[in-house]
């Protein structure tokens, strides 16, 4: 059977377009903590504008992997890896690319809320300027907007001048999040942001995620499987370190290919 011209474009161009919806190539990656082999040979392409969401039990190695995305592990030492990480096809390993701005590029949000002991508007003001000069009202225009797309305006608007660490656990871990979009990143990794919320600050921050997905990659680690397959497009399932199995979220919970990914996913281990 031959191809018209049409189809034969067609196909080029979903070609083109699974290449250029890559955000994150993994590329066997290894990663070690001294001698302790933490990472086996990790291959993944995390697309753009999409939530992927990273699962398997405890230990498995999952905020490891987050962490080699923007580098923070630079700041111990004793780690090594082998393998590559490529954003938008620059390896981000590169003694080249300035560590700073790749942190601008990709930003990271903790399991606990980590506010700075400083006022709402500071907390979210001082990152901006330690990538960029601007006039103090172009600041505050930029402030309301990150607080704005972190759901937070509406509640802070009054106490900006308060301090960050005055606010409740979920407004925190939002303003954690409104601090980390202040930046304009490209990528927003979150190492299970809601674990220490209650459910409706989760819920809050679930549909933000949700929103955010318009303009960023999001990548999440989660332990709580119902928030995988609510938030995430793509899912990974680790475990001892491997990468088992990484797919359409509801192909993961729906039909698993691997029974490792299955037992997980129904209770039956982890
Ligand atoms: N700083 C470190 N030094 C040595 N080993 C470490 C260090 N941090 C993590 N590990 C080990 O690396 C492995 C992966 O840890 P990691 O924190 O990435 O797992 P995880 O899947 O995120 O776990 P959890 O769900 O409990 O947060 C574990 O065996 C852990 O003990």
């Amino acid at each position: 059977m031959t191809m018209s011209r049409a189809q034969l474009s067609d196909i080029d161009d979903s070609a083109a377009n699974v290449e250029t919806d890559t955000k994150l190539r993994v590329d066997n990656l290894n990663f070690f903590y001294g001698d302790f082999h933490a990472l086996k040979d990790i291959s993944m392409d995390i697309p753009a504008n999409k939530v992927t969401a990273f699962i398997g039990p405890s230990g498995c190695g999952k905020s490891t992997l987050l962490r080699c995305f923007n580098r923070i592990h630079d700041l111990y030492p004793g780690l090594s890896n082998t393998g590559q990480i490529l954003l938008d096809g620059q390896d981000i390993n590169d003694p080249k690319l300035d560590i700073h701005l790749l942190r601008a590029r990709i930003g990271m949000v903790f399991q606990k809320p980590t506010p700075f002991p400083m006022s709402v508007y500071e907390n979210i003001a001082f990152g901006v300027r330690l990538y960029e000069r601007m006039s103090s009202s172009r600041m505050a225009e930029r402030v309301e907007w990150a607080l704005r797309k972190a759901a937070l305006w509406d509640e802070v608007k009054d106490k900006l001048n308060k301090s960050g660490l005055a606010l409740s656990g979920g407004q925190q871990q939002r303003l954690c999040i409104a601090r980390t979009i202040a930046v304009k990143p490209e990528v927003i990794l979150l190492d299970e942001p809601t674990s220490a919320l209650d459910p409706i600050s989760t819920s809050a921050i679930e549909e933000l995620i949700h929103e955010l997905k318009k303009d960023y990659t999001i990548a999440i680690v989660t332990h709580n499987m119902q928030q995988a397959a609510r938030v995430s497009d793509m899912t990974a399932f680790m475990y001892l370190g491997e990468m088992v199995e990484f797919g359409a979220t509801e192909q993961i919970f729906q039909k698993p290919a691997k029974q490792q990914t299955e037992d997980y996913i129904t209770g039956r281990f982890g």
